[in-house]
């Protein structure tokens, strides 16, 4: 499959799409800065009293359950009834689903009221909502997925699945992708995934492809997270080096990209 990562980057460095986020509050932050670096606009806005408004006019919108409460929830599903009004795409983040009965009973809830484009969790949130219990320690997973575990919930639920860890597993109900890239220390940073979220959900703004968009956004976050840690010791440093790296991607950083397709 070819697939024009360079130049849909470039599109959305030219459309600066408006990626409006419900994200949690320990990596609201960094979430946005990853936005801005790959050329994205980020909005982070949870207030009941808005998020139809903003959701309406996004390009994309991104549900992320992690530090949810009642209000919070409440909004979840506002915001995502107003994206599909009007042909948002809604990326779900379903943030330690498994660990307690609220965040996996949001989750199916917002699955069963709202259209959501693409559901991305780690293995354990993703094996709990396809009926595998106890893969998950607060918001960790305890264990590898599979694409076979992607291609059920994706047609379980109607959603593009993405299931990251050690190797990511796409699959749309037909088409299946396994992305390798990234490094182990992307587990030291709080919020590797959600960020790479923020990156899924730019892509998902410019290329209808929900498969496609979800591997461009994969592969652009850890390539970016490869060539960061060769120049961090830590961490921390990886974290600055990967912001950075994303705001400097070449098209020849592509070539990185390890991909296999299953159709
Ligand atoms: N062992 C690994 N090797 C390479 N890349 C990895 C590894 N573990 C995770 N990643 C990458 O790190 C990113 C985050 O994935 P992970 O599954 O750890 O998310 P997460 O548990 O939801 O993270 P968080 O809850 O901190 O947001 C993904 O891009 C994933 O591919
Ligand atoms: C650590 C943590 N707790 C709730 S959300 C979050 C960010 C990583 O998922
Ligand atoms: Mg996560």
């Amino acid at each position: 499959m070819m697939i024009n990562y360079w130049e849909d980057l470039q599109r959305i460095r030219s459309k600066r799409p408006l990626i409006h986020h419900l994200m949690n509050y320990v990596v609201m932050n960094d979430a946005a800065n990853v936005t801005l670096a790959v050329g994205a606009s980020p909005i982070m806005a949870h207030a009941r009293e808005e998020v139809e408004e903003l959701a309406a006019k996004a390009d994309a919108l991104y549900i992320n359950i992690g530090t949810l409460d009642d209000r919070w929830i409440e909004s979840f599903l506002l915001a995502g009834k107003a994206a599909n009004k009007n042909n948002v795409p809604v990326l779900l983040d379903p943030v330690g689903a498994g660990a307690t009965r609220l965040r996996t009973e949001t989750v199916l809830r917002i699955l069963n009221e709202v259209e959501v484009s693409v559901l991305k969790g780690n293995g354990g949130e993703m094996m709990t909502l396809a009926g595998v219990v106890g893969m998950i320690k607060g918001v960790d997973s305890l264990g590898e997925a599979n694409l076979e575990i992607a291609e059920r919930l994706a047609r379980e639920y109607g959603v593009t699945a993405v299931i990251t860890g050690p190797r990511d597993y796409v699959s749309d109900g037909k088409r299946g992708a396994i992305v390798s890239n990234g490094t182990p220390m992307l587990q030291y940073i709080t919020g590797s995934g959600c960020m790479v979220g923020s990156v899924i959900a730019s892509f998902m703004a410019i290329n209808k492809d929900l498969l496609i968009a979800s591997v461009e956004g994969l592969v652009t976050f850890e390539i970016a997270a490869e060539k960061a840690e060769k120049k961090s010791s830590g961490p921390a440093s990886l974290k600055v080096n990967l912001i950075d790296e994303l705001y400097n991607m070449k098209s020849s950083d592509y070539e990185l990209a390890k991909i296999e397709f299953k159709e």
